[in-house]
């Protein structure tokens, strides 16, 4: 029996392992998830896959007749290849069931990316807001379990947007990590607890680096750097398409300057961060170590992010064999995550349903 009293047909040790990983598991892969009937009519025209793709635009250009056909075969490949992703990554709400019978006799632990997970993506990074509900929803869910923000952005922004001193913030990439400012109960510290900044060293250099690029790149129109405080953003979501060549190899000639810096890429966005092994991975690492957890068998991370760089943690948890990775998307991507939700829309609807899910538990009988 689970916590809610019914019979999960998965043996407890499936859902906590990666199920698209072959070695990890023992059960069979799961079947595609009941959302994706409804998903695939969200599905949007996009390029088509690999050789298919070049050969449509060449159809479309030479015959409007011939380009509805390829334009109708090529929804249908991304169709099937997203049908086939989602049996890898199936929905995490579809398989809610399965995935908290996993965590029957452990600690749960949320972490949670801020961009593009509990905020829809915008085109004015400052405008990224959090909806009330869902702050409501994030509230909740860190009344019952330990709750990690963990972002690309600076820590004192994203904590404004986010609001909850009652959270763990691991802003910059996981570079800047601090523990619940007001006392919570997961967390014997009485406030402000686990700062920890394994970049602070490159504080300097990073300002330098933000001052150049915005110099640099202000004759490009839509171009935005964010200074992210161990990190930074250049953003070129509201760039010229024909432009972006251009502004790569601005913020390239800039970093030829700083060999100790890395250029990584994530949603329209180039990030400049410091060369250190430490990521969103570490981070989620460090803080269950925080909390207890390390070398632990009776604790599940659960990690929900949209990101390239949230594939670090996701990896993380592959490499445990431990915990629960989501992935933030519409669209079939190369991931590390066992799971997918669609949007901000259904990581909230998540978040409600384990709050509720560990409200019952707790008011169930113990048998
Ligand atoms: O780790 P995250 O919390 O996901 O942060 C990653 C980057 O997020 C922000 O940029 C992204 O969201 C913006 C607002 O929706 C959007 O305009 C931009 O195109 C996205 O890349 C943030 O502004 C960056 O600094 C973070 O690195």
């Amino acid at each position: 029996m689970t916590k809610q009293g019914m019979v999960v047909p998965v043996p407890e040790a499936a859902v906590a392992v990666p199920p698209n990983s072959a070695p990890l598991f023992q059960y069979p892969p799961p079947r595609a998830a009941p959302g994706v009937a409804v998903r695939k009519k969200c599905l949007q025209m996009g390029a088509g896959a690999g050789r298919i793709g070049g050969w449509v635009e060449s159809m479309r250009a030479s015959s409007p007749t011939h380009a509805k056909a390829a334009a109708a075969l090529a929804a249908g490949v991304e169709e099937e290849r997203y049908a086939a992703w989602m049996v890898k990554h199936p929905s995490a709400l579809a398989m809610f069931d399965q995935l908290v019978a996993a965590s029957k006799g452990k600690q749960i632990v949320v972490f949670l990316d801020y961009d593009g997970t509990l905020s829809p993506i915008v085109d004015d990074p400052d405008a990224a807001y959090m909806s009330d509900t869902m702050r409501r929803a994030v509230r909740s869910v860190a009344k019952h379990f330990p709750t990690a923000i963990v972002s690309g952005r600076c820590r004192d922004k994203v904590f404004e947007f986010v609001k909850l001193a009652e959270l763990y913030y691991a802003g910059s990439h996981g570079m800047d990590i601090k523990g619940p400012a007001k006392g919570s109960r997961h967390t014997k510290a009485k406030g402000g607890g686990v700062l920890f900044q394994p970049a602070s060293q490159f504080l300097p250099m990073i300002e330098q680096v933000h001052d150049s690029l915005v110099e640099k790149t202000k004759c490009i129109p839509g171009a935005k750097v964010e200074n992210n405080k161990f990190c930074v953003s250049v953003h070129f979501r509201c760039v010229d398409e024909k432009s972006w060549i251009t502004l790569a190899d601005m913020v390239k000639s800039v970093l030829k300057d700083y060999p100790k810096l890395k250029l990584t890429q994530g949603r329209m966005v180039f990030e400049v961060r410091p060369t250190i092994k430490w990521d969103k991975g570490k981070a989620l690492e460090f803080l269950l170590e925080s909390l207890g957890y390390a070398d632990c068998t009776d604790v599940l991370p659960v990690y929900i992010g949209d990101d390239r760089t949230d594939e670090d943690a996701f990896k993380v948890l592959r490499k445990r064999g431990q915990g629960v990775g989501i992935l933030v998307s519409k669209h079939p991507k190369d991931t590390c995550a066992s799971y997918s939700l669609q949007e901000p829309a259904e990581v909230m609807e998540f978040l409600l349903r384990l709050v509720e899910w560990e409200r019952l538990s707790k008011a169930r009988p113990k048998w």
